[in-house]
């Protein structure tokens, strides 16, 4: 067995594909026994990888095909093939040649800017295949998948997890990444088994089968016979949670909305039909990753508004740009920032880019008009009650009605009551403030302890910001990762907070939690993990005290 930390309850059974990482080159390693040799290695590594893209991208559906065919065509380019081929031929090692004249157009590209800067990773990445073939190693990148598989990577970048086949993806595993950080975000969305900071996964043989069990965070190599049958009935159990579709609510009917997390219009489309109230978090800055400029104004309201229709009546929240850190985006990036996650992030730009915030607003007021719907807009990273009022002030100019401010800053929860004598409500998001309560940087997966939501001084701030909003008589919401812990989301109840958001997959778990536990057993539990010194007898206490079919049927131990 392995073990690793879970996102997710789900369960799968599946044989192991590898991420191959680029290939550690040594420039001068040789390639064949002389030049002529090496020029015929080297032009059929060429054609190999452009052959096997192609195929790969005649095979792939949507982005995942745009993305292979235009590397595919890379691979193919005439002039990087007898660039490199001449150098050969001149008697310089092949890879050294390759990585030359690679190097040569990227700098090239990146001088061109827009469109062509943004191929360099294309680039690289055919030179990376390139490499690997003529020096006989694994093609590196995302596989396409030819079977369901669970898939497994040291760590996946964003643009990794766009390349993935998601109809073969049963789960992903990773060697390293933290459980709030991208890999595990978007594992939550999509709604596929995760388990991350999995020592030794990478050493897994292609095809070895393996029992992902995200619940527990164990991974079962060659898993037996019982193994299989608990993974079945696992997968039996949360199918049949998720046919309820009854709003969030305790044992004895108190009210606690289960929104959605979402970063794009796709995402909201996905919820139509799905049995959630509404959105607590839309992350617009995905609408802004990968482009050298700002989306414009109309762009903003058209995709806004996609989001406000696909949600109808539901509640939606969306929050303004949060660049910066851990979310870097080129046009706004502040040179020479040491530190990132402490420096001009978050609502924090409106210092140096005001104008960024301001369209963002009247789009965000327009699309509310167009639609006939009434979001709800919150600020990220807000740390005082001045700039709460400032955020109120320019998102009233704009149009917008009902403002919040997200609660990520532990100076903000230390003064809730300031913060929301200026704003309607606040929304927490205990990602982040686990990373500033605890000093720990959230991509650090190998912290991830002292990231741990559970540590009792995180909830201790949770509970000032519920008692805040209790005297005030204003919503208090979680839309960190830890609303999506059934047994976690019960402790939040229990100290105040109003509605939970989290990845529409662990919406089901959630409701049955909340719906087996009354109000009460949900502040008793809250008591019991205040009182505890540590997160883990945090956790231990309200397990100690949560529903025996809620253990099992979640797998919460
Ligand atoms: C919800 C949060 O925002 P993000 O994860 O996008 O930083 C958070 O910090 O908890
Ligand atoms: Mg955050």
């Amino acid at each position: 067995m392995l073990h690793g930390t879970g996102v997710g309850r789900g369960a799968v059974v599946g044989p192991v594909v590898q991420v191959h990482g680029a290939p550690e080159i040594d420039p001068q390693e040789q390639v064949g026994a002389d030049a002529a040799d090496a020029h015929r290695v080297m032009a059929e590594a060429f054609d190999a990888v452009a052959a096997r893209l192609g195929e790969q991208a005649a095979a792939a559906r949507g982005t995942l095909a745009e993305v292979l065919g235009a590397t595919a065509q890379m691979a193919a380019d005439p002039a990087l093939r007898a660039q490199t081929l001449a150098r050969v031929d001149a008697g310089e090692p092949a890879v050294a040649a390759l990585d030359a004249v690679v190097d040569g157009f990227a700098a090239m590209f990146e001088q061109a800017g827009g469109y062509l800067a943004e191929r360099v990773t294309d680039l690289r990445s055919v030179r990376d295949r390139v490499a690997a073939h003529a020096l006989g190693r694994p093609a590196p990148g995302v596989p396409v998948l030819e079977r369901a598989s669970v898939v497994v990577a040291d760590d996946l970048a964003p643009a990794d997890t766009a390349g993935l086949d998601l109809a073969l993806t049963l789960a992903l595993v990773t060697e390293r990444g933290g459980p709030t950080g991208h890999t595990a975000i978007i594992a939550g969305q999509l709604g596929i088994p995760c388990v991350v900071q999995v020592r030794g996964a990478t050493d897994l043989p292609e095809g070895t089968e393996v029992a992902v069990d995200a619940a527990a965070g164990v991974l079962t190599v060659d898993p037996d016979d019982a193994v299989r049958a608990a993974v079945e009935s696992r997968r039996v159990a949360l199918a049949q949670l998720g046919e309820d579709t009854a709003p969030g609510r305790t044992a004895d009917g108190h009210d606690v909305a289960l929104l959605a997390n979402i970063g794009t219009a796709e995402d909201a489309e996905r919820l139509v039909d799905a049995a959630v109230e509404g959105v607590g978090l839309f992350r617009t800055e995905v609408l802004f990753l990968g482009r050298d400029a700002a989306p414009t104004e109309d762009e903003q309201v058209a995709t806004y508004a996609r989001v406000l229709t696909a949600l109808g009546r539901r509640k939606v929240v969306l929050r303004t740009l949060d660049a910066g850190a851990d979310k870097p985006l080129p046009f706004v990036t502040q040179p020479g920032e040491e530190n990132p996650a402490l420096g001009v992030r978050g609502y924090r730009l409106v210092r140096v880019a005001e104008e960024l915030l301001r369209t963002q607003l009247r789009a965000v007021a327009r699309a509310a008009e167009q639609t006939g719907t009434d979001p709800w807009v919150m600020a990220p990273m807000v740390a005082t009650a001045d700039e709460a009022r400032r955020f109120a002030e320019l998102a009233r100019e704009a149009g917008v009605r009902t403002v919040g401010v997200m609660v990520e800053v532990p100076a903000v929860a230390l003064r809730a009551r300031d913060v929301l004598a200026e704003v309607d409500f606040v929304s927490l998001g205990t990602n982040d403030l686990a990373q500033y309560t605890m000093a720990t940087d959230r991509l650090r997966g190998e912290l991830a302890d002292l990231l741990d939501p559970w540590q009792p001084a995180v909830l201790d701030l949770v509970a000032l910001t519920a008692d805040g909003g209790r005297a005030a008589d204003r919503p208090v919401g979680v839309c960190g990762e830890s609303a999506s812990d059934p047994l976690l989301a019960l402790v939040l109840v229990g100290l105040g907070v109003t509605s939970l958001s989290m990845a529409p997959s662990a919406v089901p778990g959630v409701r049955f939690a909340l719906g087996r536990h009354t109000l009460e057993r949900c502040r008793e539990m809250a008591a019991a993990a205040r009182s505890a010194r540590t997160a883990v007898d945090a956790r231990a206490a309200c397990l100690a005290l949560a529903d025996a079919d809620v253990r099992e049927v979640l797998a919460l131990g």
